[in-house]
């Protein structure tokens, strides 16, 4: 008999996790990956479906800290390791798990709930929206010639050992986190994800390698990257597999692609995770030859909409009555007065007549600032009911810096 969700015991932690990998496809995982996760599992914050001793449904939480539009960095529940066995998919198991848990999410006053999607189909009936992309490319470094700003001479660059400079690098991390929405802080043992490198996971690239950039004697940015050596008839055809990459300011910044760009024996760089605005797009002589791809990153669902709504500020001074629809968490739905600027903002019940009509869902895309109310108004999503209100709100709503998430979860 199949039972509701339950909070996970650390001694079913494998059992819990075979499942999980089942549903994946069955490839066991590295055991430093495995280890890694296992470590980061808050067990409290698990939940297990059970029939006996087989685990049949998987749901884990994290408790992030996440950068919102005006730099505050706010509690966020991280949706990750979902998973029903093929056996029992399609009968409820994961909507009874996705119930407990924004509940569960609620109950602890976290106003937001975000996850990445294994397919982008599954989770919008929960009300969680897409709200961040991340952009992907292939650099014909062959071709493509690269532009740097004045000054970039000045920077040094040291190759290290990935964890002898993981310190230097999450320093730089952690102040890049404010400012730019969907980064998260790094709870202790984060810190290590990028770090992650098990042969199996390499292909036929080298292990992960580390170039710091240094300017008077303080470290100013960071590349983890590794080089798949190919070769053609006609010579050296090897790709540079950009991993992560920060930095403080533009010349560092400049530094480290140019450092990718002129690898010798090498004509491409792989890219997998950049924010959609990267400024190395600005540097290039032929954006045309990047190979540019988009793909959704963050989905974001407002668990508690008045205090997700207050928690970020707005480019512009906004004043506007939201008429909300909710299904899955009807505490949510009804109309809500927004008033906020740059400084902060106030977000009330209200009986006044409501100026735009939209679902949790749309509010989830527009979060963050990377995508705005006006596009999801021509998808016929968001719906004006007070001429002039959907573009205020629009501007509004937007962010400096596109949105962006690093890494998996
Ligand atoms: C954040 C993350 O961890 S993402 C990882 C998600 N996990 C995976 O992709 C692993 C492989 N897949 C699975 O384990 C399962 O198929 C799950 C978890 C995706 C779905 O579990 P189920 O228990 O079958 O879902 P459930 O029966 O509750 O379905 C609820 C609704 O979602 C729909 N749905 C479920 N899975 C999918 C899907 N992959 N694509 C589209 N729709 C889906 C169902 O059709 C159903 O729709 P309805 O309400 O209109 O009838």
């Amino acid at each position: 008999m199949t039972t509701e969700p339950r909070v996970l015991a650390p001694s079913e932690w494998n059992t819990w996790y075979e499942q999980l990998e089942r549903a994946f496809g069955g490839v066991a995982e590295a055991p430093e990956e495995r280890a890694l996760w296992e470590a980061l599992t808050e067990h409290d914050r698990s939940l297990g479906v059970w029939e006996g001793d087989a685990c049949v449904g998987t749901a884990g939480t994290f408790s992030f800290r996440l950068s919102v539009p005006g730099g505050a960095v706010v509690p966020a529940a991280g949706v990750t390791m979902v998973s029903v066995a093929p056996t029992h998919r399609r009968r409820g198991i994961l909507t009874s798990m996705m119930r407990r848990q924004l509940d569960d999410v609620r109950g602890r006053g976290e106003a937001l709930a975000v996850l990445m999607a294994s397919e982008p189909d599954i989770y919008g009936r929960f009300g969680y929206g897409l709200a961040t992309q991340l952009m992907r490319a292939a650099i014909d470094t062959a071709r493509v010639r690269l532009s740097v700003p004045e000054g970039t001479d000045g920077v040094r660059l040291r190759l290290a050992r990935p964890e002898d400079a993981a310190e230097a690098c999450e320093a730089v991390y952690a102040r890049s986190v404010p400012l730019r929405p969907g980064m998260t802080e790094r709870r202790p043992g984060w810190e290590r994800l990028p770090l992650l490198d098990p042969p199996s996971g390499r292909g036929s690239a080298s292990p992960l390698a580390c170039v710091l950039a240094e300017r008077d004697g303080r470290v100013t940015g960071y590349a983890l990257y590794r080089v798949r050596p190919e070769w053609e008839p006609a010579g050296p055809a090897g790709v540079v597999v950009l991993e992560h990459l920060g930095a403080l300011d533009p010349e560092s910044y400049a530094a480290l692609w140019r450092f990718l760009f002129e690898m010798d024996l090498t004509s491409t760089i792989e890219v997998r995770n950049r924010p959609v605005d990267d400024a190395w797009q600005h540097l290039v002589s032929d954006v045309r030859r990047c190979g540019l791809a988009l793909r959704d990153g963050l989905f974001v669902r407002l668990v508690d909409v008045g205090a997700a709504l207050e928690a970020r500020t707005y480019r512009a001074p906004v004043d506007v009555v939201l008429e909300v629809a909710d299904d899955f968490c009807p505490w949510n739905a009804g109309r809500w007065r927004l008033t906020g600027d740059a400084e902060g903002a106030r977000c009330v019940r209200t009986g006044e007549a409501p100026d735009l009509a939209l679902s949790v869902r749309e509010l989830g895309t527009a979060y963050l600032g990377g995508f705005s109310l006006a596009s999801l108004a021509a998808a016929g999503r968001v719906r004006e009911a007070r001429e002039g209100a959907l573009a205020a709100a629009s501007l509004a709503f937007g962010s400096a810096a596109a949105p962006w998430v690093p890494h998996s979860f």
